[in-house]
């Protein structure tokens, strides 16, 4: 039975959002609303209105006989400041300071609210990126890995500070923790990455960024490419083993005027679209 236009623009709207990055044919939505091809186009022209006003994300028309349409998970310039200012005062608190420059944010980064516009916004930096995978560090990276790898319909994988049986084979590296100039090892299994893989790099926080360039360091070990890497927080380190990399947030703690936390937007592109 033919679907009313309505009806098909709520549900295409929902379909698209659910299917980040994937491109689906015209074909498709006509089958599945028993519908003109031109009318589930007119219908496709209708979104991509409403998703560029609302700056819910961006849909991509690709042409021709194996083209179709691809909706792209971005934030707009204005949801990411206001976002990012929310984050600001609500990071902004001396209870979260802990010794070593580090700042308590799991509260934060358990939070569904949060998790998942932190992950639009991350993934709006990497518009025109190819990514295959998200890889993260055990333990406190992981929500937010797993959100951006959602809003790029990615897997995404974990490497461990040591072996597990249960994983498998694993590529192991060792590393400098540059906050304690201590050589570390991380391990991801064998299975978790295809050779050639394009990789996003996600943390929670980075300090030295030793961490960060660990995880670098064995993407290159599967003859990865490290497309990007992104933090929710840089912290002020003394030494900093990496500058290539995009964050939410910058903050800094035990200020020399007795400021115990100061936290300001981090680096990443506000021009982001819109
Ligand atoms: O830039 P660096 O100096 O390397 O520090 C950033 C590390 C340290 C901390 O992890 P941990 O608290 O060590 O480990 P976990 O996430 O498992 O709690 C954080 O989650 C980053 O991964």
């Amino acid at each position: 039975m033919k679907t009313r236009r309505s009806d098909r623009l709520v549900d295409m709207a929902r379909y698209l959002l659910e299917h980040p990055r994937q491109l689906i044919s015209l074909s498709f939505f006509a089958q599945r609303y028993e519908s003109a091809k031109s009318s589930i186009s007119e219908d496709l022209s209708i979104i991509k209105r409403t998703f560029d006003e609302r700056g819910t994300g961006l849909l991509h028309t690709v042409p021709g006989a194996a083209g179709g349409v691809r909706f792209i998970s971005a934030m707009s310039q204005a949801e990411a400041q206001e976002f990012v200012a929310g984050l600001c005062t609500m990071v902004a608190d001396a209870t979260r300071v802990l010794p070593g420059g580090y700042v308590y944010l799991s509260d934060i980064l358990g939070r569904p609210d949060i998790l998942r516009p932190a992950g639009r916004l991350i993934t709006s930096q990497y518009l025109d990126c190819e990514i295959d995978a998200v890889m993260t560090a055990a333990t406190k990276g992981i929500p937010l890995a797993q959100s951006v790898a959602e809003e790029l319909n990615v897997p995404f994988v974990i490497v461990r500070d040591d072996a597990k049986v249960t994983e498998g084979p694993m590529v192991s590296v060792n590393y400098l923790t540059g906050s304690t100039k201590r050589v570390e090892k991380m391990a991801l299994s064998r299975r978790s990455l295809k050779p050639g893989a394009r990789v996003l790099i996600v943390d929670d926080f980075m300090k030295a960024g030793g961490t960060i360039q660990g995880m670098q360091t064995l993407v290159h070990e599967f003859d990865g490419t490290v497309v990007g890497t992104a933090v929710f927080a840089e912290g002020r380190s003394t030494v900093r083993l990496l500058d290539n990399f995009t964050s939410l947030l910058h903050v800094e703690t035990n200020l020399a005027n007795g400021e115990p936390i100061r936290v300001n937007p981090g680096n990443f592109e506000q021009e982001i679209y819109q």
